[in-house]
């Protein structure tokens, strides 16, 4: 299960502070989409040169001209980069096929999809990882629901990261729905002791996972 970093609304130099300071905790650095519009590319060729053999994920939130945006964030030395589940499945097809030619990964964000069947056709489509997401601004009237986890629950092989607000109050509840990914932005970003707060998550991620009295799901 991996720990994914979630830079959001950050300036470059608390970016690339928050990074050396949970380093060690975390398994996927997420440089956010408003950094990205703010810094361009550069941002991510910058920590993928400071950290050479780290996992970086562009949240590009592509919706159209996939096939450009994907091989944009790739070149620039992302691992994985995010897609909108709601694109054309032109879009989604395209990205994908960009992402095999770098040996990278999509993700598909599911912000505001609700019908099972969107997931089959991304399944059906080559989708391997996909984001159950609650939005930052869909926040400000609840948390997180776990109930968001139905949607994939049909669908074993994809592995599934999940982000949206997620803290240490909530986290419990997210690992028993074990997703492969837990992404975490203000809860480590806006703590006042973000390195401390990013080794408890992982600890307990671990600690979770090293338990086996919980079958697979
Ligand atoms: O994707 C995100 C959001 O849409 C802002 O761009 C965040 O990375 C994601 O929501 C995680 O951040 P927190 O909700 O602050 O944990």
């Amino acid at each position: 299960m991996n720990l994914q970093l979630a830079l959001d609304r950050l300036d470059e130099e608390t970016c690339l502070h928050l990074i050396e300071e949970t380093y060690e905790s975390i398994d996927w650095i997420e440089v956010g989409t408003g950094v990205i519009k703010e810094y361009g590319m550069e941002i991510i060729r910058k920590i993928r040169i400071a950290y050479p053999s780290c996992t970086i994920v562009a949240d590009m939130k592509t919706c159209d001209a996939g096939r450009h945006e994907a091989a944009q964030a790739f070149e620039a030395g992302a691992d994985i980069t995010t897609v909108m589940a709601f694109s054309a499945d032109q879009t989604i097809s395209d990205t994908l096929k960009v992402a095999r030619k770098f040996s990278g990964r999509i993700m598909v964000d599911l912000l505001g999809v609700q019908d099972q069947l969107r997931i089959h056709e991304l399944a059906n489509l080559g989708v391997d990882l996909v984001s159950l997401h609650f939005g930052k601004d869909m926040q400000e009237q609840g948390g997180f629901d776990v109930s968001a986890f139905q949607l994939t629950k049909d669908y074993p092989d994809l592995d599934v990261a999940v982000a949206g607000g997620i803290n240490e109050d909530i986290l419990s509840n997210i690992l028993t729905h074990q997703p492969d990914a837990v992404i975490v932005g203000s809860a480590i970003t806006k703590s006042s002791n973000p390195k401390q707060t990013a080794i408890r998550m992982k600890e307990r991620m671990n600690e979770y996972e090293a338990d086996d009295s919980h079958g697979v799901i």
